[in-house]
């Protein structure tokens, strides 16, 4: 495949790393500095493009890419309310488009388990529920995305929940998950969730130990996309 990295920071390249070492070619590395080089490529040599950037420039890039009919790779958080303006485009453009909060494997198990628990313990009202999510402190937004799927998976489960709301030391409604944000470096990613009661805790935990597991997923699921259209996810890719 010949890439297009839409973003190239930590993640960007740790993708171009491992997508070389697997026999494909990098059409761009691009970057907030040489957004111009977009206007010098040869789009019909262009499979895919993989885009973390950054919130306020994902539709934008996206949309760049998908009014070309180049399928997107996507794992920008921060920005999903507009993301029905993509998947519009991306059906309009008939290409492809996949987003996912978290590309790892083992992350995506862990939504999984998420939502098993919160099913088991939707009559037990004796057990609070909190999230806390750890990242590097470059990160620009929060809750992080990863915490937000999980978030969504627990209050699809538990009818005591109608939101969530990022803990910020003020009080929070008993109607409502909160979530903590912490940034410690250099943390990849951890997120905590926590079922409390006076008796015992039960608590389920993802460490990423690196961001390898992030960047693989998003170069599987750019292989996996080729001979696909619409609007995807992890659900599609994973069989499980
Ligand atoms: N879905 C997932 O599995 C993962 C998602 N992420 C998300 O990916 C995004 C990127 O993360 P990092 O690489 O750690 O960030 P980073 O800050 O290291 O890199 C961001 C890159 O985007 C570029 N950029 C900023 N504005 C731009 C614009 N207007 N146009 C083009 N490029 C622009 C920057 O120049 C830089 O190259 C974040 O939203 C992060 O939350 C990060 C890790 C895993
Ligand atoms: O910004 C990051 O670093 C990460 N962002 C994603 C998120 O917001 O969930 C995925 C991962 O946790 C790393």
């Amino acid at each position: 495949m010949n890439i297009l990295l839409l973003g190239y920071g930590k993640m960007g390249k740790i993708i171009a790393e491992i997508a070389e070492s697997r026999g494909h070619s990098i059409a761009g590395r691009i970057t907030i500095d040489n957004m111009a080089e977009l206007d010098s490529l040869a789009i019909k040599t262009i499979d895919v493009a993989i885009e973390f950037s950054q919130p306020e420039a994902a539709v934008e890039n996206i949309s760049w890419a998908i009014s070309r009919g180049i399928p997107v790779v996507s794992g920008t958080t921060g920005w999903l309310h507009e993301k029905p303006v993509i998947e519009q485009l991306t059906k309009e453009k008939n290409t492809a488009f996949f987003y996912a909060s978290n590309f790892s494997v083992g992350v995506n198990i862990f939504f999984k388990v998420n939502r098993f628990l919160a099913s088991l313990m939707k009559d037990q009202v004796d057990y609070k529920i909190s999230m806390e999510e750890i990242h590097h402190t470059e990160k620009k937004d929060a809750p992080s995305g990863t915490a937000i799927t999980l978030a969504e998976g627990i209050l699809a489960e538990q009818s005591r929940f109608q939101r969530w709301t990022l803990d910020e030391g003020q009080a929070i409604e008993a109607d409502s998950l909160p979530i903590s944000a912490k940034r410690i470096d250099p943390a990849p990613g951890t997120h905590t969730i926590t079922y409390s009661s006076d008796i015992d805790d039960i608590e389920i935990t993802h460490t990423a130990h690196s961001r390898k597991g992030f960047a693989m997923g998003a170069v599987l699921v750019s292989e996996w996309i080729q001979d696909k259209k619409g609007v995807l996810s992890m659900d599609d890719f994973l069989s499980f």
